[in-house]
């Protein structure tokens, strides 16, 4: 058969040629297969930083401008020891990070908010607080009431507008909370205290000012079934250290305020949590907290 040598020759060839073809083929990928492990590792070791307290991973980066992340985690068994509310007590936990609901400029109203009110008062250390419900505001060792000591002056601190921003951002937390954790807005009730922090690098002078120590919310304040952070100042440029770090077992997962940011959390003890200590800078952030026990609800702020 003629066709045979030839077919054979030519097939032949086209392997070798092929070979040829592929030596050069195979050195591109194994260059590409080299550049994306590189990459890979780099991203990795971005993203996972080992500390003197273990493994870090960055959850929610200042820079990122996130729609919407939410991680699952199994719940602990601390609603167990409360009363149990049925479509609201978390079934399901877990904790989430958006940037997508509350804009910038809202933010930077509602910290005037915090600026003006906490600019009456001011703790002696690194950490002041100004809760609007219950008129609470950090005061050198320890703490006034707002609307008692300003009386009737307030009112030209705060307006009904300011107010009136404030319920907006809550019902809409509220409402992102509901979403994620498949439960209904309406079953769940604003707690205390839900309170506006100021955090700056001046040494701690009561245990007041001890924001940095870990804990379960739950545990801390009682009736939180849900927590919330709004942040009003940004990370890396109004202030150095603060990050937010969740304290899990095999790791720490942080997240890096960012002016609107909403971060918020099932407050069992599946959500162990720290704030890193801020080393410049002031930082501002408000802490709105929810319950499932309509006895421990209250109302939203109103101007005496
Ligand atoms: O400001 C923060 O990032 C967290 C505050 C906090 O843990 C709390 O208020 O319980
Ligand atoms: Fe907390």
């Amino acid at each position: 058969m003629a066709a045979g040598p030839d077919r054979g020759g030519r097939r032949h060839s086209s392997a070798k040629k092929s070979r040829g073809q592929q030596e050069p083929r195979w050195g591109w990928l194994k260059a590409a297969f080299l550049l994306s492990a590189a990459a890979i590792g780099g991203l990795l070791s971005w993203s996972y930083l080992g500390t003197e307290d273990g493994v870090t991973e960055v959850l929610a980066r200042h820079s990122e401008n996130l729609q919407d992340k939410f991680i699952e985690i199994p719940c602990s068994e601390d609603y167990d020891g409360h009363k149990r509310f049925e479509g609201c007590t978390p079934r399901k936990c877990g904790r989430g990070v958006t940037d997508a609901i509350i804009t910038r400029e809202e933010a930077e109203r509602i910290r005037r908010i915090a600026e003006r009110g906490l600019s009456l008062g001011g703790s002696d250390g690194g950490a002041s607080i100004l809760d609007l419900h219950s008129g609470a505001l950090s005061l050198g060792k320890h703490f006034v009431n707002l609307y008692r000591y300003f009386g009737d002056k307030i009112q030209d601190i705060f307006t009904e507008e300011d107010f009136a921003l404030y319920r907006d951002v809550r019902r809409r937390v509220q409402q992102r909370i509901a979403q994620a954790f498949g439960i209904h807005s309406a079953s769940m009730y604003l707690t205390k205290p839900t309170f506006f922090s100021r955090i700056n690098n001046t040494e701690a002078k009561t245990t007041h000012d001890e924001y940095w120590h870990p804990h379960v919310d739950k545990v801390t304040y009682g009736s939180f079934d849900y927590t919330s952070l709004l942040y009003l100042s940004d990370y890396a440029e109004d202030f150095g250290g603060g990050q937010f770090v969740f304290m899990d077992a095999s790791s720490n997962k942080t997240i890096e305020p960012r002016i609107g940011r909403v971060s918020f959390f099932t407050s069992g003890s599946e959500n162990l949590h720290r704030v890193e200590k801020v080393h410049w800078g002031t930082r501002y952030a408000i802490t709105i907290s929810f319950t499932c026990n309509p006895d421990h609800g209250i109302g939203d702020p109103v101007l005496p």
